[in-house]
């Protein structure tokens, strides 16, 4: 047990073990080890705090919560979800932090010069409450609740003839089989018109982009001079989607076109948006060099880490409105902070004073009703004033499963979604008996009825080759490549884990043994055509960006040679490919079967999820959630244990902040 008098070497010695076991990152201990070299004879259980609150940064927790880690110790580290075996026993958390009481550590924590209380000068550890920080995500969490705490205090008039561009961008009052709903859609218009800071939260489909193309045709055409607008996604692939759905709805605008015109299509990542510094976490943009623009709209914000949102808030000029678009329900970022989810946490609720709701009433002709609203007051809803969560789904609308399966799980109803699977033809779920099981391989391969496997890019990349002797410059080769990217972009299969026979590293080996052993396939290691692969860090200097996916195909030279080059959509909108070396791609991974985190901001025709044997801590209802809604059209559980899916449904994800507590004071 850690007390007060253990030794400096004793402890040194657990989180030794520790990190050997695999349980804490060697960069956790070393931080206790320097932080002891800082501060001759620290108490060992401030130590032990801060080599814990490191740890918590990778499980995404911006801080440690120290009763939480009381009630649950081994939770604070990473163990293996199957449990360790013998030996490993005597190590738990759970025993070494026997009898420490949270008062105790509290104590002990508030008297070390390694720790500073809230406001005092610098120190490496912040305590606040009952939560302990490192400094840095301290200040960014302070940093990010002080600047929205002023933005969300930010009103800006409206213009006189709201109510009529209202009625012009939305001219037909929404009915839901045949039936008169409230336009939330248009309620959103009216309420991010009002406010320089707006948050949009809605589900697949709901309108998130077709809301905020019309927001801005409403900004642009009310605005004395034209406005500068930037749109940004936290990733390169939510930024080509975004271009394109935005470029769709752009056209369909009932606007003149000096406004169409003033109403950008292009999206570009956050990073680019601010300037990455390649090798720092610095910015070209920051407070002392803000942003030239004058609107911000980022889609996909459940992706936005703390530390990310931190330098956009900084780099955003205190005139430019911010709008954050976004599902609340989806899985945060892997990284420390989940800002959309804490912002969103009262959406549902909507929490809207009664001036307010009478105001976008009177506006907007529509009635803000709901079962799930709630009154709220000024004060102590600040920020649920500038919220909006849209509810109805064109996407999934009518005879959809996906869309109902989504909101079964979302919702915790384990016995409906689970009866949904067999109800429509849109989903279903496969039992899986084994790692051999033949099913597995012909869903894999062949997919589900009209729903698509790896067979088909396959089938594409080897029956629409162009001819032999077509000249190496010839326009067939791109167009090849581009429709090889496009057929494999409509199926993919996600893991909820990365280890195991059902994580991404088992299932990619197996699926190219597979299509190999099929003959579709030269090689299932290495190189070979066909390889689909995911960048896993950014490369500045070839332009591919973590999340990029791109497929290695057999193309000429000018000499006539046949060479291996891996072809990769710019995703900036141009429709441009860029065809990269094999051997200048270090970090890359095959990616026939992709975590269901690293499948945010993306969408595939169909969607296979397979889940592990047995529970497992990263199974939450977010993370089913998160995997149904990357379907657009099919989606196809697989199941290799029982009732793995019914344990995910009923847990959530729990992430540690206080953003709401600093924003709220
Ligand atoms: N008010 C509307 N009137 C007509 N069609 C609409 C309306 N709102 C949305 N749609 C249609 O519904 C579909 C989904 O809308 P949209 O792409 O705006 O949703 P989203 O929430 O941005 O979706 P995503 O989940 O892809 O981010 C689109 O085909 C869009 O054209």
């Amino acid at each position: 047990m850690i007390t007060a008098k253990t030794s400096i070497q004793e402890l040194q010695s657990l989180l030794q073990q520790w990190v050997e076991l695999g349980w804490l990152r060697s960069l956790d201990s070393a931080l206790a080890g320097f932080l002891a070299e800082q501060v001759p004879g620290a108490d060992p259980r401030v130590l032990l705090a801060a080599a814990l609150a490191s740890h918590q940064l990778g499980h995404g927790h911006v801080c440690l919560d120290l009763a939480a880690t009381l009630a649950e110790p081994d939770f604070a580290l990473s163990l293996p979800p199957e449990g360790e075996e013998g030996l490993a026993d005597a190590w738990l958390p759970s025993l070494w932090l026997a009898g420490l009481t949270l008062s105790d550590w509290q104590q002990a924590l508030a008297q070390s010069p390694l720790i500073a209380a809230k406001g005092e000068a610098e120190r490496p550890l912040v305590l606040s409450g009952e939560r302990l920080y490192l400094r840095r995500y301290w200040s960014y969490e302070q940093g990010v609740a002080e600047a929205l705490a002023a933005r969300i205090r930010d009103d800006r008039d409206v213009p006189d003839d709201l109510p009529v561009w209202l009625e012009r961008l939305f001219p037909e009052p929404l009915r839901i089989n045949g039936e008169r709903q409230t336009d939330w859609q248009k309620l959103a218009c009216a309420l991010a018109a009002s406010s320089g800071f707006t948050l949009i939260t809605g589900g697949p489909g709901t309108g998130k982009t077709t809301t905020v193309v019309r927001l801005l045709a409403l900004l642009q055409g009310t605005a004395s001079q034209p406005l500068r607008i930037r749109l940004a996604a936290p990733t390169g692939k939510a930024a080509a989607r975004l271009t394109e759905s935005i470029g769709n709805q752009v056209v369909r605008l009932p606007v003149n076109e000096t406004v169409r015109a003033h109403i950008p299509t292009e999206v570009s990542t956050l990073h680019r948006l601010l300037g990455s510094v390649p090798g720092s976490r610095h910015f070209r943009h920051h407070g002392g060099n803000p942003l030239p623009l004058d609107v911000l709209v980022v889609d996909e914000a459940s992706m936005i880490d703390l530390e990310m949102m931190h330098s956009l808030l900084m780099a955003l000029p205190a005139h430019a409105r911010l709008l954050l678009l976004g599902d609340k329900d989806q899985l945060a970022s892997v990284e420390a902070g989940a800002l959309l989810g804490d912002l969103c946490s009262q959406a549902e609720q909507g929490l809207y004073t009664p001036e307010r709701k009478a105001w976008l009433e009177a506006v907007s002709g529509e009635q803000v009703a709901h079962p799930s609203l709630l009154a709220g007051d000024s004060e102590r809803h600040a920020l649920a004033q500038r919220v909006l969560m849209l509810r109805y789904s064109r996407r999934f609308a009518g005879g959809s499963g996906i869309g109902r399966l989504a909101e079964a799980v979302n919702s915790q109803q384990a016995t409906l979604a689970r009866a949904l699977l067999g109800q429509y033809d849109d989903i279903a779920s496969v039992r899986i008996k084994g790692e051999q099981d033949s099913s597995l391989n012909r869903l894999l391969y062949g997919g589900r009825g009209k729903a698509l496997g790896y067979g088909h890019y396959l089938e594409v990349l080897n029956n629409t080759r162009p001819v032999v002797n077509t000249a190496f410059d010839d326009n067939a080769w791109h167009d090849w490549a581009d429709s090889v990217l496009t057929a494999f972009e409509r199926f993919r299969l996600l893991c909820a884990v990365r280890r195991g026979p059902w994580g991404v590293e088992g299932l990619n080996l197996r699926i190219a043994g597979l299509l190999h052993r099929r003959g579709l396939l030269s090689a299932a290691e290495g190189w070979y055509e066909g390889r689909p692969v995911l960048v896993t860090r950014n490369d500045y200097s070839l332009g591919l960006m973590n999340g990029d996916i791109g497929i290695a195909l057999r193309l000429p030279e000018q000499d006539g040679r046949a060479v291996l080059r891996v072809a990769f959509a710019r995703n900036d909108g141009s429709n441009e490919l860029r065809f990269v070396l094999p051997s200048r791609l270090s970090e890359v991974e095959t990616v026939f079967a992709m975590t269901v985190h690293k499948s945010q901001g993306s969408e595939f025709e169909h969607t296979a999820l397979i889940l592990p044997e047995a529970l497992n801590p990263v199974l939450t209802k977010e993370l089913l959630y998160t995997g149904i809604t990357r379907a657009s059209q099919h989606f196809t559980l697989l199941e290799p244990g029982r009732n793995v899916f019914e344990q995910a449904i009923a847990r959530r994800v729990e992430r540690r902040s206080g953003l709401l507590e600093s924003l709220q004071r």
